[in-house]
C-alpha cells in the first residue's frame, strides 16, 4: 500500500497547484463529514432535552453554513481530482510511449508485442482507477477513521479502545495475505498479456490461417490459453473476495461488541443518551469508512503489480541516441569499415564470425549469400541496432559506438525487407523520410520510386488512406512507397535490405537504374538474393554461415569459380528453365 501511495504522490508532483487545491478542499469536505455526527449530541443534550429553541436555531444555522461550505469544497475537489487524474494518465502514457521509442531494437525482438500493448490496455487503466479511488474513497475513509477515532476517545475512551483494537484486527488478515495476493495478481496479468499477444498475432495471421484452414487449430490453441487464464482469473477473484470478506467479518464482530457494550453503559447511566446516539452515529460512519478502506485493498495490490510492470519497462536502458546533437557526418567523402566483427543474438550461437569489409565512399557494394548466412545481421549492426560482441564498425574513420547514432541515422536511407507502412495517407507515409519535405519533393521521390503514376490513378491520390501495415496495397506497391520514403530522405548512404524483392524483374531493373543514377555520389549497400541485379557493383561480399567466404567484382568472383560461381550458375539455370517452360 505504501508503495502505491508513494508512487501516486510521485505522479502528482508536477501539479503542485492542482494537488494543493484538491487536498485543501478535500480536507474541508472531510472535516465537516467527520464532525457532523457530533451535532446529534449537541441537538439532543443542549437543545431537545432542555427544550432550548435558541440553541436549536444556532445549531441549525451553523449546520447549514457548514453544509454549504462542505458541498462547495467537495465540488471543487471533484474538479481538481478529475483534472489531476487525466493529467497523470496522460503523463504516464506519454512517458511509457516515449521511452519505448528509445528502447533498443533488441528489446522488441525479445519482448512479445502483446505484452507492451497490455501495459497500455491493462496496467494504465488500473493505475487510473487506483488514483481515483485512493484519493476519494481511500483518503476520505482514512480521514473519517482518524477524526472519528479521536472524537470517540473524547466521548467514551473504553469503547473507543475496543474499536481501535478491532480496526487493527481488520487489517491484519489482508496484510498477511498481501504477498500471496501480489503473486496471484502478477500471474493473472502475465496471462492477460499473453492472451492479448495471441489475439494480436491471430489478427495479423488471418491470411495464413484461412489459407491453411487453421481456424479449428487456432480456436483449440486459444482455448488452452483461456484455460490458463480462467484458473488465474479465478484465483485472482477469490483472493480479492478474501481480502474483502475477512475485514467484513471482523467488522461484524466489533459491531456486536460495541452495540452491546454501549447500550450497557447507557442502561447503567454511565453515559448520556445524547452521547450514546452521537457515539453510535460516529461509529457507524467510521464503520462505513473502514469497510470502504477494505474495498480498496484488492485494488492496491492490483495497482502495485501494474506500477511494477510499468516501472520495469521504464527501467529498461535506452538506446544511446542523441537526436539533438549536431554531429556532422558526410559519407560522400568517407567510408564504412567493418573490422573483425563477431556477433551472436544468443551468446552460444554466432551469426557473424570475424567479418571484415571495407566500403569506400561513393562505392556500390552488395552482400550476398544463402538464407540465414548473416546478411541482414550485418545491416542491423551497421545501423547500431546491436553491438558486436568483438570487433567494431567505423563510420568516417570513427567507431560507430562513439558516434551519435541519431545523427548517423539521419544520413541513412534504409529500405528493409519488412518495409512497414503506417495507418495514414500515402503522402504521410512517404513524408516520414523527410518531415519538412515539400509536395514537389514528395512527388519527385514517388516518381523516382516509380509509384507516382499509380498514386495519381487512385481516387484520393496522395491522400489515399493506407491501412495498417499497408494491407490495401500490393507487395510491390508497398515496397515502392518504402523506396520513395528512403529516396526523399536524400541520404548519403543507402542501405537496401532486399529492397526490391517484391518487384517483378523488369520493375526491379528499372528501380535499380534509378538507384544507380541517384547514387552517383553516395554509398550504397545492397543485400540481395538476385545476383543478376548486382553484376555491375564495385564490390560483392559473399557470406556463408556467418563467414565472409569471397569478395570481389562479379567478373572476379566468376573467375574464382568458387561459392559465388555456384550460386550464380544455379540462379542462371533456374532462370533459363523458368523461361523455357513459358
Ligand atoms: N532477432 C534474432 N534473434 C535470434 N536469432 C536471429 C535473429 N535474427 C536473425 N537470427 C539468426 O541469425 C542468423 C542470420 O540471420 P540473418 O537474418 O542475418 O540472415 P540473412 O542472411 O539475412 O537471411 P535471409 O536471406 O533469409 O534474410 C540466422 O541463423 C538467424 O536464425
Amino acid at each position: 500500500m505504501l508503495f502505491v501511495i508513494k508512487n501516486l504522490f510521485g505522479y502528482l508532483r508536477p501539479y503542485k497547484f492542482l494537488s494543493s487545491l484538491f487536498f485543501l478542499t478535500l480536507a474541508l469536505d472531510l472535516l465537516f463529514l467527520s464532525l457532523a455526527p457530533l451535532s446529534f449530541q449537541m441537538i439532543i443534550d443542549r437543545a431537545i432535552v432542555p427544550k432550548d429553541m435558541h440553541v436549536f436555531s444556532v445549531i441549525m444555522i451553523v449546520l447549514a453554513i457548514s453544509g454549504f461550505i462542505c458541498i462547495s469544497a467537495g465540488m471543487i475537489s471533484d474538479y481538481a481530482l478529475a483534472k489531476l487524474n487525466a493529467r497523470v494518465q496522460n503523463d504516464l502514457r506519454q512517458k511509457l510511449f516515449a521511452h519505448m521509442q528509445h528502447l533498443p531494437v533488441s528489446y522488441f525482438h525479445k519482448t512479445r508485442s502483446g505484452e507492451l500493448i497490455s501495459h497500455f490496455s491493462v496496467d494504465l487503466p488500473v493505475i487510473d482507477r487506483s488514483l481515483a479511488i485512493l484519493f476519494t474513497t481511500g483518503i476520505q475513509s482514512l480521514v473519517v477513521v482518524t477524526i472519528s477515532t479521536m472524537v470517540l476517545f473524547y466521548l467514551e475512551w473504553v469503547m473507543a479502545l475496543c474499536i481501535l483494537v478491532g480496526a487493527i484486527l481488520i487489517f491484519t488478515g489482508p496484510y498477511m495475505l498481501g504477498r500471496r495476493a501480489h503473486a496471484i495478481n502478477a500471474a493473472y496479468k502475465e496471462q492477460l498479456a499473453a492472451m492479448t499477444n495471441d489475439v494480436q498475432e491471430n489478427t495479423k495471421a488471418q491470411m495464413v490461417i484461412k489459407g491453411f484452414n487453421l481456424q479449428a487449430v487456432m480456436i483449440d490453441k486459444f482455448m488452452e490459453r483461456l484455460e490458463l487464464l480462467l484458473v488465474s482469473n479465478y484465483r485472482k477473484n477469490l483472493m480479492a473476495a478474501k481480502l474483502e470478506r475477512i475485514p467484513a467479518l471482523c467488522l461484524l464482530l466489533i459491531n456486536f461488541t460495541i452495540i452491546g457494550f454501549g447500550s450497557y453503559l447507557a442502561l447503567t447511566g454511565r453515559i448520556s443518551v445524547g452521547s450514546l446516539v452521537a457515539f453510535f452515529t460516529m461509529y457507524t460512519s467510521m464503520g462505513n469508512a473502514v469497510f470502504n478502506l477494505t474495498f480498496t485493498l484488492p485494488l492496491m495490490t492490483d495497482a502495485q503489480v501494474s506500477m511494477e510492470r510499468i516501472q520495469k519497462v521504464l527501467n529498461e536502458p535506452s538506446e544511446k541516441v542523441d537526436h539533438s546533437s549536431s554531429e556532422q557526418i558526410d559519407l560522400r567523402t568517407t567510408e564504412v569499415s567493418i573490422k573483425n566483427v563477431t556477433f551472436g543474438y544468443q551468446e552460444n550461437q554466432l551469426s557473424i564470425k570475424q567479418i571484415n569489409m571495407q566500403i569506400p565512399a561513393r562505392s556500390k557494394i552488395a552482400i550476398v549469400g544463402s538464407s540465414g548466412s548473416g546478411k541482414s545481421t550485418i545491416i542491423q549492426l551497421l545501423l547500431g541496432f546491436y553491438q558486436p560482441s568483438s570487433g567494431h564498425i567505423e563510420i568516417n574513420g570513427k567507431k560507430l559506438d562513439e558516434r551519435n547514432r541519431g545523427a548517423f541515422r539521419n544520413h541513412v536511407g534504409v529500405v528493409f525487407q519488412d518495409h512497414f507502412l503506417f495507418h495514414g495517407t500515402i503522402a504521410e507515409n512517404i513524408r516520414l523520410g523527410k518531415l519538412d519535405a515539400t509536395n514537389d519533393e514528395l512527388r519527385m521521390a514517388a516518381q523516382q520510386a516509380e509509384i507516382h503514376d499509380f498514386i495519381m490513378s487512385l481516387p484520393d491520390k496522395y491522400e489515399t488512406l493506407v491501412l495498417d501495415g499497408g494491407s490495401n496495397l500490393s507487395g510491390g506497391q508497398r515496397q515502392r512507397l518504402a523506396i520513395a520514403r528512403a529516396i526523399l530522405r536524400n541520404p548519403s548512404l543507402f542501405i537496401l535490405d532486399e529492397a526490391t524483392s517484391a518487384l517483378d524483374p523488369v520493375s526491379e531493373a528499372s528501380i535499380n537504374k534509378t538507384f544507380a543514377k541517384l547514387s552517383s555520389d553516395r554509398t550504397v549497400i545492397t543485400v540481395t538474393h538476385r545476383l543478376s541485379t548486382i553484376t555491375d557493383m564495385d564490390q560483392i561480399f559473399v557470406l556463408e554461415q556467418g563467414e565472409l567466404v569471397e569478395q570481389g567484382t562479379h567478373s572476379q568472383l566468376l573467375q574464382k569459380r568458387g561459392y559465388y560461381t555456384r550460386l550464380w550458375e544455379k540462379q542462371q539455370r533456374s532462370f533459363i528453365s523458368s523461361h523455357a517452360e513459358r
